[in-house]
């Protein structure tokens, strides 16, 4: 059964990480709390009929190290002893791992929350800063991730400890502002009727866009790939291509200048995910902090709060090895999510 209580949150080293993703699965191995993640593994899931064999071939089979605990984060809700990942055949059998690996202890949490713990995990030195303002140390903070999907999660910090909070709120409304964004806006795909920000905020949402604004000028569209549309918009060679990206720029600000509302984040708002690095140019091109501070009647107070694009190509990682570490830095609720051999 899983353990119901995070009171004994120290974890036996040495401790494997796992950021499990629907196309790709990252590991390393912490071997004690001194110590940078030692070499990562990176391996595509469809190549290994499950996790337990990717880690066995990928990790195990490399190192003399013998893991006692883990601490993985995977793409998907965490819930009961058998947990299913979206995008991905894989099935995380915690309990089962204490035979295959020789586990006695393993952690399961969200993807985007070791997104989250990445921002208190990463210095400045491997962030993008958009525009103006200072973090106010132990401030909120948001992070959003616009990839496959767009995760959301704040930051709070409480009791001396860095909380996560995860949520749903990449499915928010996002509505038209300006006389352009009214013509664009009835062209995009919807669901159920709605406009989300996931119906423009993510890979998928930015050949919406792009969709849409061709549509708008009933014009055809030539790209059918989000790489595409963003290639084509930074080299400034397709200008429906241009105006998507714009769009999407200034819709990602509107929706982080909401969430940096929400969870008054004078710690900074932090952009992470796939998307976010590929675009740095066209996010500092103005459209986005305008968008971000166009927030009346607190303009003001949004122009001090920082926005930063997360660069580091591993930020998960290093999210769960921070984690993995010093567990009593965070407040991570374990309950449910932990299985103890
Ligand atoms: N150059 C690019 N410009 C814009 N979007 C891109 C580009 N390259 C990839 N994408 C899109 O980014 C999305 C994937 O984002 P991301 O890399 O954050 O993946 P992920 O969901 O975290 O998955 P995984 O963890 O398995 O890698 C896909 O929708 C993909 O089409």
């Amino acid at each position: 059964m899983p353990v119901s209580s995070d009171d004994e949150a120290v974890l036996q080293f040495p401790i494997l990480i796992g950021d499990i993703g629907g196309t790709n699965a990252r590991f390393a191995i912490v071997v004690d709390a001194n110590s940078e993640p030692g070499e990562t593994r990176i391996v595509q899931t469809a190549s290994f009929a499950s996790i337990d064999e990717a880690i066995q071939q990928a990790v195990l089979d490399h190192t003399s190290l013998r893991p006692r605990s883990a601490v993985l984060a995977v793409a998907g809700p965490v819930d009961g002893d058998e947990i299913r990942l979206t995008n991905c055949p894989w099935v995380v059998r915690p309990k089962a791992m204490f035979d295959t690996l020789g586990l006695h202890d393993v952690v399961v949490l969200n993807d985007f929350e070791a997104q989250a713990l990445a921002v208190v995990a990463l210095g400045e030195e491997h962030m993008e800063k958009i525009g103006p303002g200072e973090p106010e140390e132990n401030a909120g903070r948001v992070v959003l991730g616009p990839g496959t999907g767009l995760g959301v999660a704040g930051l709070i910090h409480a009791s001396h400890k860095w909380i996560p909070v995860p949520g749903e709120g990449g499915h928010m409304d996002i509505g038209p502002r300006t006389a352009r964004d009214r013509e664009i806006f009835p062209h995009l795909e919807a669901i159920e009727g709605r406009i989300s920000g996931e119906q423009i905020l993510c890979g998928r949402g930015l050949v919406n866009a792009y969709r849409a604004v061709a549509k708008a000028d009933g014009k055809e569209p030539r790209f059918s790939t989000p790489a595409e549309i963003t290639a084509a918009a930074l080299d400034k060679s397709d200008a429906i291509a241009v105006e998507a990206l714009e769009f999407f720029v200034t819709c990602l600000g509107r929706t982080a200048g909401d969430l940096a509302l929400v969870f008054m984040s004078r710690g900074g708002v932090y952009l992470t995910g796939g998307i976010a690095q590929k675009i740095v140019p066209a996010l500092k091109a103005g459209n986005f902090r305008a968008a971000f501070e166009d927030k009346a009647p607190h303009s003001a107070l949004m122009r001090d709060m920082p926005v930063y694009v997360i660069t580091h190509p591993l930020a998960a990682l290093n999210g769960l090895a921070a984690f993995a570490r010093t567990p009593s830095r965070f407040g991570v609720e374990t309950a449910g999510r932990r299985w103890q051999a």
